[in-house]
């Protein structure tokens, strides 16, 4: 056996093609973890015609965006960027929890070189159970099947990691940089978001939100800011203000200069690139909006993986 540490990048995945879009929504709308469609045993039957109408919409925006998500790249740049600044004892994968490499085939990796000791390191800084608790349930399931014993340590969540308040500060610096006058700027935090019952139930995606909005805001006294949450999906009531709404509000009392910046997802995908780059760019300069920007994605930012590195590390 391999005295070396496996870091394995826990991320949600994204179709790696136009033709993937619906069995990527596929496999996302079956996952009872992050929605339940009815009774158990007919959810699988019902995500697959909801995908297939959700898919003829999607596939346009994933179009328009290249036609493909970038996460796979983004998360394999991120697993190498890591693997540098961790050194000689780690090696880096990356288990999807919707498309591909899988959990069961990261693991497969893994074993395959010999390693029994791994970090699973959950890429999304704010718990959910609709996104890290789902990726760790499956990485539970594949491991109960798997002959190989591994010893197992977790980060399940860094939304107040001072590496990770540090890297948003730098590229929310940067953003406001663009702009001619920085006292002018509104910011808008927009996260992903959540059914209201995920809440209800006590799942904590939104104190760990509202933290992080508070950490990085203390870097930024004297600039206005909005938390506001894009992206429902379906009936039922969601966390709320939504973004769209947020920006028509803005607007209507005269905001001229806009900084987004996208909160719970670390890298780019269809949420920055579609719905804010296009969607909502189109609609703020509709409304009056001048200067619509966006802070970048972390990506693969220094400080970024500097603070992933340190996560790994504290765990010894
Ligand atoms: C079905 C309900 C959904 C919940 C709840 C949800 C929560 C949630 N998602 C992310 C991050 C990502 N979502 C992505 C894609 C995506 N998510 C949903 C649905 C829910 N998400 C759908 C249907 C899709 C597919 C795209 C679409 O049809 O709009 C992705 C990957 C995007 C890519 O580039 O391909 C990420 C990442 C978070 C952080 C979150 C709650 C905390
Ligand atoms: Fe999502
Ligand atoms: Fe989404």
């Amino acid at each position: 056996m391999s005295e070396k540490t496996a870091v394995l990048l826990l991320q949600m995945g994204g179709p790696d093609s136009l033709d993937a879009v619906e069995p990527f929504l596929c496999n996302l709308f079956s996952d009872r973890d992050i929605i339940r469609i009815g009774p158990a045993f007919l959810q699988p039957v019902i995500a697959r015609i909801i995908s297939r109408r959700r898919a003829k919409t999607v596939v346009e925006y994933y179009r328009r965006m290249g036609g493909k998500s970038p996460l796979r790249e983004l998360t394999e740049q991120q697993g190498a960027e890591l693997e540098k600044v961790l050194g000689e004892g780690y090696r880096c994968f990356v288990a999807m929890r919707y498309w591909k490499p899988d959990t069961t085939s990261a693991l497969a990796a893994i074993k395959r070189e010999g390693i029994s000791r791994i970090v699973a390191l959950s890429l999304y800084p704010h718990y959910s159970r609709a996104t890290t608790g789902s990726s760790l349930n499956e990485l539970e399931r594949v491991l109960a099947q798997a002959k190989v014993r591994f010893d197992l340590s977790y980060v399940r969540q860094f939304y107040d990691h001072p590496g990770y308040i540090g890297a948003l500060v730098e590229k929310v610096e940067q953003g406001l940089a663009e702009f001619s006058d920085r006292s002018a700027v509104q910011l808008v935090f927009s996260a992903h978001g959540l059914p209201r019952s995920f809440i209800d139930s006590g799942d904590p995606y939104l104190d760990h939100i509202q933290a992080t909005v508070r950490l990085v805001m203390e870097h930024f006294g004297g600039i206005r800011h909005h938390l506001a949450f894009q992206s429902r999906a379906g009936p039922v009531k969601w966390l709320e203000p939504s973004t769209e709404s947020m920006i028509g509000e803005l607007a209507k009392a005269g905001c001229k200069d806009l900084l987004m910046v996208p909160l719970s997802f670390v890298s780019d995908h269809i949420e920055t690139l579609y719905e804010i780059d296009i969607q909502y760019r189109e609609e703020a300069q509709k409304l009056g909006i001048a200067n619509f920007r966006r802070s970048e994605s972390l990506n693969s930012s220094p400080a970024f993986i500097q603070c992933l590195a340190d996560l790994v590390r504290s765990l010894g």
